[in-house]
This record gives structure tokens, sequence and C-alpha cells, in this order.
């Protein structure tokens, strides 16, 4: 059993290995940040949203930015889609599951905000659907996926696909990413910056 679980580590730094030699990749993140930077100067937020363990991943890079990062500064506003029982019930109960993000998003979205859509397939519905009302509302959408990037990654204004076939091996990936674009911005925005 021990060797199974230093296998399974084996993979989860191996995904991240391939990561950090993929310099379009990096690019990509470093466009994601400079565009979240750009979009708190202004009035506007991140909006996030996803399915399962991506659910969880959404809400917690959402309160890393409104709570804090690395260290205390004032709020920074994000919004994860995934969190209200009342709009996911309600919305699922009368419209469908598939439309539980797109309908919040026509909603709460606003010209200027940045949705990411995460998913390890990228073909989740409720994030097309998502991603097509962004598009009406002019959002910027952000695909975090895995595998072939699926549907989302040809949506998305900017796709961050992770190179790997394995769910839980791309959800550890994505909050990799996403911890380290929540801290960029909270350094960019009100600490020394990054290089
Ligand atoms: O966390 C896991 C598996 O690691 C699951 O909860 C997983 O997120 C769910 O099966 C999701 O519905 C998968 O959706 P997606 O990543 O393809 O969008
Ligand atoms: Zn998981």
């Amino acid at each position: 059993m021990k060797n199974y679980i230093k296998d399974q580590i084996k993979k989860s730094y191996e995904t991240k290995q391939a990561i950090y030699e993929n310099e379009e990749l990096l690019n990509k993140i470093v466009e994601v940040c400079r565009a979240c930077v750009e979009l708190y100067k202004g009035k506007n937020k991140t909006i996030l949203a996803g399915n399962g363990g991506s659910a969880a991943d959404a809400q917690h890079i959402a309160a890393e930015l409104v709570g804090r990062y690395g260290f205390d500064r004032p709020s920074i506003p994000s919004l994860a889609l995934t969190t209200d029982t009342s709009n996911l019930t309600a919305i699922g109960n009368d419209y469908g599951y598939d439309k539980v993000f797109s309908r919040q998003l026509e909603g709460m979205g606003q010209e200027g905000d940045i949705f990411f859509g995460i998913s390890t397939s990228g073909n989740s519905k409720n994030i097309i659907n998502a991603f097509e009302v962004a598009k009406q509302k002019g959002i910027k959408t952000v695909a975090l996926v895995g595998r072939d990037g699926g549907e989302m990654a040809k949506m998305a204004d900017i796709a961050l696909v992770v190179p790997s076939d394995s769910t839980p091996r791309i959800q550890e990936s994505h909050i990799l990413i996403g911890h380290i674009i929540c801290d960029i911005i909270e350094k960019e925005i009100f600490g020394d910056g990054v290089n």
C-alpha cells in the first residue's frame, strides 16, 4: 500500500512538473493574473463556478480573495456561484441543473468581470451555458480545465489546460494554479508586486 501511495504522490508532482515546463501554459497563467489585476483597478470582480471537487475549488479561491491569502489587506471582491443553496435548488428545480450557473451569472455578472469555469473534462453543460451568458454580457472567460480542454477550452478567452487525463491530478493542479493567481493578485494590488 505504501508503494501505491508513493505512486499517487509521484503522479501528482509529475503533473505539476509538466505545468512547470509548459511555457505556453505559464504564459497564459501570467495573462490571467494580469487581467485580474487590471479588473480589480475598477469596480469589477471575479466570479467562479464548478461541479463537485471543482465547486469546492471555486469557493476556496473566492474565499482567498474576499478574506485573505497571505497577508492582511482590504477585501478583494470575488463570488463563487456554488454556495447559495436557495439559488442552486430554485434554479435547478425550475429551470434545470444546466442553468444553475448561467442564471446566476445573468443576474450578478457585470461587464468587465472575469468568470472562471472550473472543470476537469471541460464539458460540464452548466459551465458551458454560463460561458455563453458571459459572452453576451461582456464578461471575460477563463477555462480552468484538463484532458483535451473540451468545449470550454474552445469557448474561453483564456484556457488553462492541465496536461493530464486524471480527474484528481487535474484538480490538484487547479488549486495550485488558483493559489498562485490569488497570491499574485494580492501582492500586485496591495503588496510589493512580483517580478
Ligand atoms: O472531485 C471529484 C473527483 O475527484 C468529483 O466530485 C468531480 O468533481 C465530479 O464528478 C464533477 O461532476 C466532474 O465534473 P467536471 O470536472 O467534468 O466538470
Ligand atoms: Zn476530487
